[in-house]
């Protein structure tokens, strides 16, 4: 089978030889380990506080039971363990508010009618023309869940109109180990990996079992497609990533150890996300794995140098998908502050819009991170390699329903849905003009941070799998050159931002059972801080003019020298009513 050759490729290394240097630059993207590291830092705890204590990021709907396997009877690929098992939220008062009006919108009512896919097109930002009253936010009101987009690169969840969704909440069901195995997991990655042949037909024409050939690919198309990304890869993917690093001054500038066959270069980047993911699972299960001896869930050394620790590629490409979806989160800045999230509370709303363009101001993650734009650039006729990779991204999201672990597909679902929303914000959207963008479900934006999320935890995993290796076999352990400040960088602008986001809480601490006095003293403490918060923020005027001065200027300095501008860390925002 295809995945045991390529598995095969990645030859275990012999012990104590460096898997990864840190200056090296993950091949295909064109940032170091250490950069990717350094931000990695800074940046999950914010990930993580989204993607746990919000409400909009922390449930997921999908249809988790309705769908049959499309390739083979999965009877015997079920997993009976309770690790297993998910737990959906049955009840309509269990489901989130936030969640609760989406299934709301789906409603018939009497004053308006879910408009066609059509319609939508036609009235973009007022689909229901006003029919639900002035202050409702159609665009939130109207899910196109159901209805699939020919940009998308996954096939979107409730796809068929009549399936039930299922709700969860991530926060009770985390990615761990199962016990899933077996011919059944096995048979699913071997299906997955075979969808990468961007190259070779089918032998004798016919396709493989889990090969669907979507859009009757092959012969002469195939072969463009398969030159267009050779060629990229070839010209720039290596030249691009050296030259770079030389421009940002990274004294090691050296291309990631790992070599690929050349070969297979038109399959590199599909096989990569493909692995990146595989990676990342792995990482999880090792690392909150349950000792069957003592009942306890705990990190197993073992288990990550067994499946990862000796083989340097599959730790690579998931760096390189980390890099890949940085980007794309730092793209979606723009969509995100035309977006509604659709809370029934207004303030939760705006606190989970503030958390999210906090963390995507935070991503430097311009070209200099992963440049998509010398992907799919040639002209081609017939059918583009783009579309090629879109329908093979959609073949292994129909594959995830053959998993036989309610829990694994969960969240093999949620991270294949992450990653087709990735590829559709890196090829489809323009960063500097939503308007023409194509929608961004909710279940789309939930994938995208959650799967983040879960690179991120797996760098941060793997790091300290290293550091437990290193201190079994005593090796004084470094953190990686450049990582730090990266992350002193990162976090200060991240607590920047926090700082001048949050105002001080000027709510009485105590209301209950005081007696005048105390009423008298806790009022006074009031006043007093507000009156020192108000002199203080004058005085730090002049100082934050001076910020912003400066930080414009550095802006413009990059433009002059044609180099990608920073994003705005600052904004001017007038006081809404509430607060004046
Ligand atoms: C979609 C999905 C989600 C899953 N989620 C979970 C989960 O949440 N918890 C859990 O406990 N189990 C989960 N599993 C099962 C788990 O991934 C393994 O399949 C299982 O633990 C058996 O492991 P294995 O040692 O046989 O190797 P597998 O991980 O099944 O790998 C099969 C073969 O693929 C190759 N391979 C392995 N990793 C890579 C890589 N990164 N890149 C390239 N090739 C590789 C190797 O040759 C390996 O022998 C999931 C399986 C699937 C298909």
């Amino acid at each position: 089978a295809t995945y045991v050759r390529e598995a095969t490729k990645s030859k275990p290394l012999p012990p104590n030889v460096c898997e990864f240097e840190p200056g090296a630059i993950v091949s295909d993207a064109c940032a170091s380990y250490s950069t990717l590291e350094g931000l990695n830092d800074a940046i999950h705890p914010y990930l993580h506080s989204i993607t746990q204590d919000t409400d909009f990021f922390s449930h997921y709907r999908l249809n988790l039971y309705n769908k049959k396997c499309p390739f083979w009877s999965d009877d015997n690929g079920m997993c009976g363990n309770i690790a297993c098992a998910v737990n959906t939220l049955d009840n309509e008062e269990d489901i989130p508010l936030v969640w609760r009006a989406n299934e709301l919108g789906k409603l018939e009512g009497p004053t308006a009618h879910h408009p066609g896919r059509k319609l939508q097109e036609e009235r973009k930002s007022r689909p229901l023309q006003g029919k639900l009253g002035e202050n409702v936010g159609e665009s939130c009101v109207v899910e196109t869940d159901d209805e699939c987009d020919d940009r998308d690169y996954c096939v979107p969840d409730d796809e068929s109109a009549t399936a039930k969704g299922d709700y969860v909440s991530l926060v009770d069901n985390p990615e761990r180990f199962t016990g899933y195995t077996g011919v059944g997991s096995q048979q699913v990655w071997e299906a997955i990996y075979r969808e990468n042949c961007f190259s070779k037909p089918p032998k004798n024409g016919q396709s493989t079992p889990g090969s669907l050939p979507l859009g009757g690919f092959g012969g002469i198309q195939q072969n463009q497609a398969a030159k267009e990304l050779r060629n990229v890869m070839r010209e720039q993917g290596v030249q691009q990533s050296v030259k770079s690093a030389i421009a940002q001054g990274s004294a090691t500038a050296r291309v990631d150890p790992v070599e690929f066959d050349d070969e297979c270069l038109e399959k590199r980047v599909f096989y990569r996300v493909v692995s990146g993911m595989h990676a990342s699972i792995s990482t999880h299960l090792c690392w909150d794995y349950l000792n069957q001896t003592t009942g306890q869930w705990a990190p197993n050394l073992s288990c990550y140098e067994y499946r990862l620790h000796k083989f340097p590629d599959r730790i690579s490409n998931l760096y390189f998908n980390y890099a890949l979806i940085l980007r794309a989160v730092g793209k979606i800045k723009q969509h995100i502050k035309d977006y509604e999230f659709c809370s029934a509370d207004p303030e939760q709303d705006q606190r989970t819009k503030n958390m999210v363009l906090r963390l995507a101001s935070a991503i430097h993650s311009g070209p200099e991170i992963f440049d998509e734009s010398i992907m799919f650039q040639e002209p081609g006729n017939g059918l583009s390699l783009k579309e090629d990779f879109r329908n093979r991204f959609r073949n292994v999201s129909r594959i995830m329903d053959c998993v036989g672990c309610d829990k694994c597909r969960l969240w093999g679902k949620l991270q294949t849905a992450g990653y087709g929303t990735a590829l559709k914000v890196l090829f489809e959207f323009d960063e500097k003009d939503s308007s023409k963008d194509p929608p961004l479900r909710r279940t789309e934006l939930v994938a995208l941070l959650n799967t983040m999320d879960r690179l991120s935890h797996s760098l941060s995993a793997i790091k300290e799998f290293r550091r437990m290796i290193d201190e079994r076999d005593g090796i004084q352990s470094t953190s990686p050159a450049g990582s730090s400040s990266e992350a002193t960088r990162t976090k200060q602008l991240l607590e920047d931002e926090k700082e001048d986001d949050g105002y001080p809480d000027f709510t009485r601490k105590n209301s209950e059972g005081l007696t005048i006095i105390e009423e008298f003293w806790e009022e006074l403490d009031l006043v007093t801080r507000a009156f020192v918060y108000v002199i203080k923020s004058w005085m730090e005027l002049p100082g934050k003019a001076l910020k912003i001065f400066i930080i414009e200027m550095s802006r413009l300095w990059d433009y002059w020298l044609g180099l990608p501008m920073r994003p705005r860390s600052w904004e001017i925002r007038f006081p809404r009513r509430d607060e004046l």
